[in-house]
């Protein structure tokens, strides 16, 4: 069951020199429904992968309000991350293991004693069931984000973050990966928050919105 996400009034500073700081958002809000796709699109530097910390909780909230609803009960903004699934474009996996124990790390560390069994049925979905065994240092880039995407879904999260996640692939692997994604949120359904310079593949998504000069628009 998805996560719906309020933000209001966000203004960002960061800091240009000891003396100055330049707002980076300014006045940014976005209501997010559970289980509603969305993408947000920018161009480079404009604040994406920033706004996309903040509501993540990986970055702290410098103004404004931030809500997580579940089931209209408020959540603790603090405990979102138990709630968070994320996905890199730098796929950010443990070079040493394999890819059957990168996706069952999470759950190992919270002591699931079902841990590989999740793990192995991610990688099925993810078309990887025989790559379990292989170190994933010795897997293609396609093969290295899937595993990726299936460590993100294996602890079943209510909200995916997704930072670019295909920019390092090609072209026919990155629509690949970007279906398969979109297709792990409806089948978990998951609230997704991706941001993405494909503009094609943000008009599949339920809603657009648009970072620019500071400011974030709803495009669609
Ligand atoms: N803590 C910080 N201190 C100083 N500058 C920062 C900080 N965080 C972000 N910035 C700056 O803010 C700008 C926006 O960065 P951000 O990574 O959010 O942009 P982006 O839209 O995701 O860019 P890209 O599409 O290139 O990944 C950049 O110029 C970055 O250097």
């Amino acid at each position: 069951m998805g996560i719906a996400i309020n933000l209001t009034n966000l203004t960002h500073h960061i800091p240009v020199n000891k003396d100055l700081n330049l707002a980076l958002l300014e006045d940014a809000s976005l209501r997010i429904k559970a289980a509603e796709q969305v993408a947000i699109v920018g161009a480079s530097g404009s604040g994406k992968t920033t706004l996309l910390s903040i509501l993540a909780g990986l970055e702290p909230l410098q103004s404004g309000e931030l809500a997580f609803i579940k089931q209209q009960v408020v959540l603790n903004s603090g405990d979102i991350n138990q709630h968070s699934g994320f996905v890199f474009q730098q796929f950010h996996l443990i070079p040493e293991l394999d890819a059957l124990n990168n996706v069952a790390l999470p759950l190992k560390l919270k002591g699931d004693k079902q841990a590989f069994e999740k793990a192995r049925n991610w990688l099925f979905k993810v078309g990887l069931a025989e790559r379990a065994d292989f170190s994933v240092s010795k897997l293609s880039g396609g093969e290295q984000q899937r595993v990726a995407i299936a460590r993100a879904f294996v602890s079943e999260p209510a909200i995916i973050f997704a930072d670019e996640p295909t920019g390092n692939l090609d072209e026919q692997t990155a629509e690949h990966i970007s279906q398969l994604m979109l297709q792990c949120c409806r089948e978990t359904k998951a609230t997704l928050v991706l941001i993405t310079h494909n503009q094609a593949l943000a008009e599949q998504l339920d809603t657009v919105y648009k970072l620019e000069h500071g400011r974030l628009q709803l495009c669609s």
